[in-house]
């Protein structure tokens, strides 16, 4: 395979509002391209694929955890946060794909599990056998596991209580998650100086950004809950000063699995400001509850909600990513309904949610893979792809914990996808050989030779939307529409009048969640005598009736991106 795309010299374009256009790609290393036959992904493979992914047309790259690392959490569990996994590579060669992914006006994002450490971090071996040391305070112990109590388990799959008895320093330490992960004490400044040291280390290694895992929880109170207590958001408000002062244009990521509410408190205020960026976890499941349950109301509701963020932050939009389809922020009546629709096997479920990837839980329907696609790239914020997700892959949820959906990337039909030259038996996990996703029939190669695939379609989409800056940029107004089973939006950009070159731009998205045709009445408000332009193929939609009324009609989970204005529109397929 090749992708001959040109490389634009010399790196990045200067844009500090890189990260609300940019699309992001979530790449785990290991499960990307085995470059030595070892039979884990590494960096150099990852290098090796930059331009199918500049092709693709990704313009920044979020790496989940790469340090060393005993990989019992998927690599969340760290032993040294300043080398890398040598199964991974060197130093020298993240160095090397910084550099070229830059020449390719691509960014890189790496993934920071500051709140805690592994249990084989030298700190806390040290801090376990000698509480008078230097690391004795690194980490939360007590004598008694009857602190903070309104402090909730997450991982509740596997762990009981937030707290487990050391035998060697003979007291309790406190963990958020597994109980192989002590979590930092952040009361100690010793502990926040490392952190704020850490985050420099990578910053002087030209990362452009850093997903700051589990955010919420780095602080405990007796009378709080222990997520986003006042002193974590002081303590994020630092290192954003940190970032800005010495690392303009580098972005901080919050993941905070919380409401809207609390979750917007991440991006901190104009004057204070925290992170650039937060995921946005109440609108995803919100998305395959439409799907299953004809009804878009929920979503509705969600993207009504105002939640203003900071001038320049922006939110982070997903279906899927390397963890379970969380339904933590859904009602307990809403997720035994998806249970019921996409866990129907026990097996297919994990901790407060869902082991599967996009495709198995659409059912492979080209249809719905094509809307939610849609609905992704349209919602305000930028829009986070899962690697492999952009070729419909499949998951085996045989494979223990979240490895369900961590498989090698299915490139060729030949041994082992294309991933890996090693013997089958020697992969890290084996790669998906079921009826329907087996990588004989799901690969890149084959896809690139069809024009109709999926994968060119995710590119097409893509191409679309980098070319209307409304949809990084822009407002989005929910509109009031006659059927219940339809969600409609209007993006809505000023123009910047930048060196981009941007100009004022209304887009309006209608989404039909509607297991058969519909016709919809949509009341677009203020745009009444508007012409309608599809984005797709350019041509002409009915006009909107002088009273702001439009009728649609829509096939099954199909959906619109109609540019709104007098002139002609050309469309924009790449
Ligand atoms: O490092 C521990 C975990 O941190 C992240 O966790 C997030 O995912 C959890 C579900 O797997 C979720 O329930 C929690 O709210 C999040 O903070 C990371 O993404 C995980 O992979 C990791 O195990
Ligand atoms: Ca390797």
């Amino acid at each position: 395979m090749s992708f001959t795309a040109p490389i634009q010299l010399p790196g990045l374009a200067l844009d500090p509002q890189w990260h609300r256009r940019a699309v992001f790609y979530e790449v785990m290393v290991r499960s990307f391209v085995d470059s030595n036959g070892d039979g884990s992904g590494d960096l150099s493979g990852l290098i090796s694929r930059l331009d199918y992914l500049q092709w693709l047309g990704v313009d920044a790259l979020w790496l989940p955890p790469i340090y060393n690392s005993p990989l019992r959490d998927g690599g969340y569990d760290v032993s040294d946060f300043r080398t890398i996994l040598p199964d991974f590579g060197t130093v020298d060669e993240f160095k090397d794909l910084v550099t070229k992914a830059h020449e390719r006006n691509m960014r890189i994002v790496i993934d920071y599990p500051l709140n805690h450490t592994s249990d084989a971090h030298d700190w806390f071996q040290q801090s376990r056998e000698d509480p008078e040391g230097p690391y004795g305070d690194y980490y939360v112990w007590s004598d008694t596991d009857k602190k903070y109590e309104n402090i909730r388990v997450i991982f509740v799959d596997t762990e009981e209580s937030n707290w487990t008895f050391d035998p060697v320093r003979r007291q309790f330490f406190f963990h958020r998650f597994f109980s192989h992960q002590p979590d930092l004490n952040f009361e100690n400044p010793a502990v926040r100086q490392e952190v704020l040291d850490i985050v420099r280390f990578w910053m002087e290694m030209g990362v452009d950004g850093i997903r700051l895992d589990a955010i919420p929880y780095l602080f405990e109170t007796e009378e709080g809950n222990g997520e986003g207590e006042p002193e974590t958001h002081q303590f994020i408000r630092e290192m954003r000063a940190m970032v800005d002062r010495d690392y303009p244009g580098r972005v901080l990521i919050a993941e905070a699995n919380q409401w809207p509410q609390e979750v917007v408190q991440f991006f901190g205020t104009n004057e204070e400001p925290e992170c650039h960026m937060a995921f946005d976890f109440p609108v995803m499941p919100r998305i395959f509850y439409s799907l299953r349950s004809q009804q878009a109301g929920e979503l509705i509701r969600i993207l009504s909600e105002a939640t203003e963020v900071p001038d320049g932050a922006g939110w982070g939009v997903f279906l899927r990513n390397h963890d379970e389809l969380t339904l933590e922020m859904v009602s307990e009546e809403y997720r035994q309904a998806m249970y019921g629709w996409y866990a129907y096997d026990p097996r297919m479920r994990s901790n407060i949610g869902i082991r599967r990837r996009l495709a198995p839980l659409l059912d492979n329907s080209r249809a719905e893979l094509e809307l939610a696609h849609a609905l992704l790239f349209a919602l305000k914020g930028s829009p986070f792809l899962y690697y492999g997700d952009e070729i419909g892959m499949g998951d085996n949820i045989w494979l223990p914990d979240r490895d369900s959906s961590r498989t090698p990337m299915q490139w060729t039909p030949d041994r082992n996808a294309g991933f890996s030259s090693a013997d089958p038996g020697k992969l890290y996990l084996p790669v998906v050989q079921s009826l329907v996703y087996n990588y004989n029939l799901v690969n890149v190669e084959s896809q690139l030779a069809q024009s109709r695939s999926l994968l060119h379609w995710v590119r097409n989409v893509i191409h679309i939307r980098k070319a209307h800056p409304t949809f990084g940029l822009g407002t989005l107004r929910v509109l009031k529409t006659n059927h219940e089973s339809v969600l409609a939006f209007v993006r809505e950009y000023e123009g910047s009048g930048t060196q981009f070159g941007d100009s004022a731009e209304k887009i309006l998205c209608v989404f039909s969640f509607a297991h058969n045709p519909v016709s919809v009445e949509i009341d677009t408000e203020d745009l009444g005598g508007a012409k309608l332009f599809d984005l797709f193929g350019g041509s002409q939609f009915p006009t909107v009736a002088d009273d702001g009324s439009l009728t649609l009609t829509l096939g099954t989970h199909s959906f619109y991106w109609l540019h709104v204005g007098d002139s002609h529109f050309t469309g924009g397929r790449a």
